[in-house]
């Protein structure tokens, strides 16, 4: 029997990631790979089954995404949803066409027949839904699970090929049941046993890191957050001493933070640590920036510039004489390439300064052992390895630092400003016990907006901060939290008295989408 990934095939979906999650969620190991995939080049990669994503073409228009036909052939069990669904029904021979009702959002499913990946459905389930092309007719061999008032074909099965369709979405958590539809897929019909899980992902990669990186020596670009010290931590695992991890204070970090980075995690971890102050040089790179894109771009390009540096500083100490580093380890999770324009077909959001923001002469091969991951597993990972818990739930704290937190030209006064107003923040968040209910608090400073105050009876002409407390699971969508009136008003009141630039505090109350969590 295989014993490769479930393969998710990309069809320029919102959702694929989503889906490989679900399955991950499932305890079965995936990855995602792009449509234009030939079986052969599947079968190198000795799928155990494959999920076909959704996606915004039609089957019948000219030029819209198809699967190498050879592919339904090679005997793997075969899950289509949405787009997926009716391309299967398409090159199998089915009839797709125009639905006469589109739906999209909430919708009722009338199941016909609560068998196979339907197992265990009531008669009628919601479902959520975003068509407006539908199966008219199953292809032969194929029967009809379910339908829609829009979809006269909405769920199918070819329990003899192992081929299974569903027009809505199991993947999102609107629909409540579609969990059980991947489950059924994988345990009942594809007889995958449960075999992942955190413990199995260290093994692989602790195996793939040690083969890759032999004797070398490795440095680790370390930020104090959740993903880099996880990676740290598994690459430590893995090649021990060889392993020395870089903190770089580029002059855009937290108040207080550089001191508790240094600490605290060679008191857990006792990874060796070199700091490097940069903060000159990216400042100055950054001088009369204000373009969100530049400022990642330059962020991206210095980062590995001073890597680079501390590795001289590093190959020049005694005990690495005539050792050379060629291997750059840094956190990346799966979310930071999607947004990065890094899926198959998806666009560039922004680019993080570790993936899209990277210089294209890199000299450095990237050790990247979370890269497929998201924020929960990755901090699954995390406590399995021993790491204390402050450091596992720490949140998020963007690589660009305070510079994507001050909408227009960066400084040292405004940093400065903006570093107190975010301590204060926090602080008074955390003593109201919030931290783990939000997932982040980002403070941004509009530092080109001004607006009139009266402070002391004197007219006031000062720049506005934005609170933008979110909740999320994954950074992938995200809700703005409902903090207490009292915790609010209390952190508006100490801003405007204790930070003299700024007399106006206000809410973002967006979610993720349309917006996005950070302001740039
Ligand atoms: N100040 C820094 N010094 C060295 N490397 C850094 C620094 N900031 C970010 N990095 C590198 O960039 C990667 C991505 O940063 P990112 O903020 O997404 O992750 P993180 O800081 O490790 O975790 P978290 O998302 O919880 O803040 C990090 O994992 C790390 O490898
Ligand atoms: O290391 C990083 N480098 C970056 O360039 C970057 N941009 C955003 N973020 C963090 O990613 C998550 C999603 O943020 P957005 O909703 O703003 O895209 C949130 O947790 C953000 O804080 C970054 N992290
Ligand atoms: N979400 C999807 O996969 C949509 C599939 C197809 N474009 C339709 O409208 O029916
Ligand atoms: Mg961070």
């Amino acid at each position: 029997m295989a014993n490769g990934p479930v393969l998710v095939v990309d069809f320029g979906a919102q959702y694929a990631q989503l889906i490989a999650r679900r399955v991950r969620e499932a305890h079965v190991y995936s990855e995602i790979v792009p449509n234009s995939i030939t079986a052969a080049e599947m079968m190198e990669k000795d799928p155990q089954a494959i999920i076909l994503s959704g996606g915004p073409a039609s089957v019948y228009v000219d030029g819209a995404p198809m699967l190498d036909p050879d592919i339904f052939n090679l005997g793997i069990p075969m899950l289509g949803i949405c787009y997926g669904f009716q391309v299967m029904s398409y090159q199998l021979g089915g009839v797709v066409d125009k639905a006469a009702l589109g739906e999209y959002g909430k919708t009722e499913a009338l199941i016909d027949n609560a068998d196979s990946i339907l197992a265990g459905s009531p008669e009628t389930q919601i479902t959520w839904m975003s068509h407006g092309v539908a199966v008219q007719k199953a292809p032969e061999g194929f029967e009809v699970l379910a339908h829609t008032e829009g979809a006269p074909v909405a769920a199918m099965a070819n329990e003899e090929r192992g081929l299974f369709g569903v027009q809505w979405h199991p993947e999102v958590k609107h629909t409540p049941l579609g969990q059980d539809i991947i489950e059924n897929f994988l345990h009942k019909e594809a007889k995958l046993p449960n075999s992942w899980d955190s413990h199995s992902i260290i093994d692989e990669q602790v195996a793939k890191i040690r083969k890759q990186v032999g004797d070398a020596q490795v440095i680790c670009g370390l930020s104090g957050g959740v993903d880099s010290a996880v990676a740290a931590a598994l690459v430590h695992k893995a090649i021990g001493d060889q392993l020395t991890c870089v903190f770089v204070d580029h002059g855009l970090l937290r108040k207080g933070e550089v001191e508790q980075v240094k600490h605290d995690f060679v008191e857990a971890t006792g990874i060796k640590l070199v700091t490097v102050d940069a903060s000159d040089d990216f400042l100055t790179a950054l001088e009369g920036v204000s373009e969100p894109e530049r400022k990642r771009k330059i962020i991206g390009e210095k980062f590995i510039r001073t890597f680079e540096k501390a590795t001289r500083q590093i190959v020049a100490d005694a005990a690495n004489a005539g050792s050379e580093i060629k291997f750059l380890v840094q956190g990346t999770l799966y979310p930071d390439v999607v947004e990065s324009g890094g899926g198959d077909g998806a666009a560039n959001i922004k680019s993080h300064h570790n993936v899209g923001g990277l210089p294209d002469d890199l000299k450095f091969d990237l050790i990247e052992p979370l890269r497929t991951l998201f924020k929960d597993e990755v901090r699954a990972v995390g406590t399995e390895l021993g790491l204390p818990e402050e450091m596992v739930w720490r949140q998020p704290f963007p690589g660009p630092g305070l510079a994507i937190r001050i909408v227009g030209e960066i400084t040292r006064e405004r940093l400065a400003a903006l570093r107190e107003a975010d301590a204060i923040a926090r602080e008074e968040l955390s003593k109201a016990g919030l931290d783990r209910d939000i997932w982040q608090c980002p403070v941004v400073l509009l530092a080109d907006v001004h607006s009139v105050g009266v402070q002391g009876d004197e007219r006031t002409y000062g720049s506005p901060i934005v609170l933008r407390p979110v909740s999320s699971e994954d950074a992938m969508t995200a809700d703005w939290s409902r903090v207490p009136y009292d915790v609010l008003a209390q952190i508006s009141t100490r801003i405007t008295n204790e930070c003299r630039e700024i007399n106006r505090v206000v809410l973002d109350v967006t979610s993720k989408p349309p917006a996005t969590i950070e302001w740039e």
